[in-house]
């Protein structure tokens, strides 16, 4: 297992080609670019902790391949306790960073390809999943950070990607030859990708026969030839190239680092190739990949809300109003948020089942609803956060202005609030609540692991509304089988 200094000398070896508000950074340059330094410094902390021995047993595991001691982020589950575990890592990791670690995508990509090559190969006599099996080897051995890259472009969204009037918009094979296949496209929104080694591509929707060049899932280094990523920009970023207390998380930052990868007509050795063209196994990919990754959600936004509660617990304790009967109330209402959100996670790792791969899966239903409560509680429990913050979490002067020999005197007095607390750190406290609480941090709770509607579609799928229906009319006393005759005859009637 690599430690954070490993990982992040390793980094300094890729030939990677990052650009960044319009400039290509010199590969030597990406790891220490302001803009990019926090997120490297977030994922080092899952490469350090793995050798923490308080940590062991949530962080690293045995390998089911080879026996070995691995990192958990590049482990196969093989059992409820494993999902379980994930969770509760991914809270611990969370309430050290207050952000995003970028980790679990690629996790989550191993073992929705892990899951679904296996099948594909039972159904179709393909060969992919010992391929795969190689490929997870070779990650598991080198401690490689993966990029977990499903989302595409997607262009005019009431087109499928063989009828876009751009045929990139979605990855796709524009060449396959003896020795491999040649993608091209883009992959949007990449957490963690230009501080990971490689991506694992996945196609973003369920696919048709006239899809079948979409269909495409592989493993791509982030500097293969090809390969470009444009950083994204974030809400306040250019305070990265200033002082630390404006940023709020000026060692972690904020989100996992985001950007868009574009991919002009890349190679890729049939031995990385995991999908390429059996349409029928994209939207299981899709969907073992969502739940998996939906199930992350209450365990890490549940790390980074303990943290927005203690932010503002402290921000109310500096500021005297701490024991306000409201300001408890308010407190106790983003605890109740909070684990509500974790208990979702923990329930769909506890009501997980094995596939037909032997690999653990979590509960598709209960992962969504977790998810999709992310998309509205963390607002809330941030709304509460910005009620107790006060003004000043929008309002305040720079780090610049307190340490003005003019008027950084001003700043220290005006700004105070419990006098026996320096100003300074009652400022580093309302920053952090700014930073954590607007802007970038909010939108990945509505869209990262998919918007809301994508949710959505699981309840109708998998509640099994018919069988509630039942339940209704059994207490009733209402005959269940006369009234659906009855509908029926209705509903004949009516056409
Ligand atoms: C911070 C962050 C990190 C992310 N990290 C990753 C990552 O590491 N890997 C990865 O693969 N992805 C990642 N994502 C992408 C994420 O999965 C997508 O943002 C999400 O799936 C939504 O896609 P979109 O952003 O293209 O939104 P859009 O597709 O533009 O959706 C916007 C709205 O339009 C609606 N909509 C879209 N299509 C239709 C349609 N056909 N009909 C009706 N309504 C429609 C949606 O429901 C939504 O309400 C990340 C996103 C964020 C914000």
């Amino acid at each position: 297992m690599k430690t954070g200094k490993e990982y992040i000398d390793s980094l300094r070896k890729r030939n990677i080609k990052v650009y960044v508000k319009g400039q290509l950074l010199k590969s030597e340059e990406v790891v220490d670019h302001p803009f990019i330094r926090g997120h490297v410094n977030s994922a080092a902390l899952t490469y350090d902790l793995a050798h923490d021995p308080v940590y062991e047993d949530l962080m690293t595991v045995k390998s089911h391949l080879t026996g070995k001691k691995i990192n958990r982020f590049t482990h196969i589950h093989q059992s409820v306790d494993d999902l379980v575990k994930k969770v509760k890592m991914l809270r611990m990791i969370s309430q050290k960073t207050g952000t995003c670690y970028q980790r679990c995508v690629g996790f989550d990509a191993l073992n929705a390809l892990y899951t679904v090559t296996y099948e594909m190969d039972k159904k179709l006599g393909t060969e992919y999943h010992q391929r795969f099996k190689k490929y997870l080897e070779y990650v598991q051995e080198n401690d490689i950070m993966v990029a977990g890259a499903m989302t595409d472009p997607k262009g005019d969204r009431s087109l499928r990607p063989s009828q876009q009037a751009d045929p990139d918009l979605y990855v796709h094979v524009v060449e396959k030859n003896d020795k491999g296949i040649v993608i091209r496209g883009a992959k949007a929104h990449m957490t963690g990708m230009v501080n990971s080694h490689e991506m694992l591509i996945m196609p973003t929707t369920a696919m048709t026969e006239e899809d079948k060049d979409y269909a495409v899932s592989c493993a791509v280094p982030v500097d293969a030839p090809g390969v470009l990523h444009i950083f994204g920009r974030q809400t306040n970023d250019d305070r990265k190239c200033e002082g630390e207390i404006d940023q709020g998380n000026a060692r972690y930052g904020i989100v996992g680092g985001e950007c868009l990868t574009v991919l002009e007509n890349v190679f890729v050795p049939w031995e990385k190739v995991f999908m390429c063209g059996e349409t029928e196994f994209s939207g299981l990919l899709v969907e073992r990949f969502a739940c998996y990754h939906r199930q992350n959600y209450g365990g890490c936004k549940g790390g980074v809300s303990d943290v927005v509660i203690g932010a503002a617990a402290v921000m109310a304790d500096m500021s005297g109003y701490g024991k306000a009967a409201h300001i408890k109330e308010k407190i106790n209402e983003m605890i109740h948020l909070t684990e509500t959100l974790y208990a979702c996670s923990i329930a769909c790792s506890a009501e997980g089942k094995p596939t037909a791969s032997g690999a653990y899966y979590v509960d598709p239903l209960l992962a969504n609803v977790g998810k999709h409560n992310v998309t509205r509680l963390i607002y809330e429990i941030d709304r509460l956060a910005q009620d107790i913050g006060g003004g000043i979490t929008a309002t305040m002067p720079s780090e610049s202005d307190l340490r003005n020999p003019e008027i950084g005197k001003y700043v220290e007095k005006y700004l105070k609030g419990v006098s026996t607390i320096p100003t300074e750190y009652r400022m580093r406290i309302a920053r952090l609540i700014e930073n954590m609480t607007g802007g970038t941090a909010l939108v990945e709770s509505m869209h990262g692991a998919g918007s809301p509607q994508a949710q959505k579609v699981f309840y109708s799928k998998l509640s099994n509304l018919e069988h509630k229906k039942r339940c209704a009319l059994d207490i009733a006393g209402v005959p269940a089988d006369e009234v659906k005759a009855a509908l029926e005859a209705a509903a004949k009637g009516k056409k």
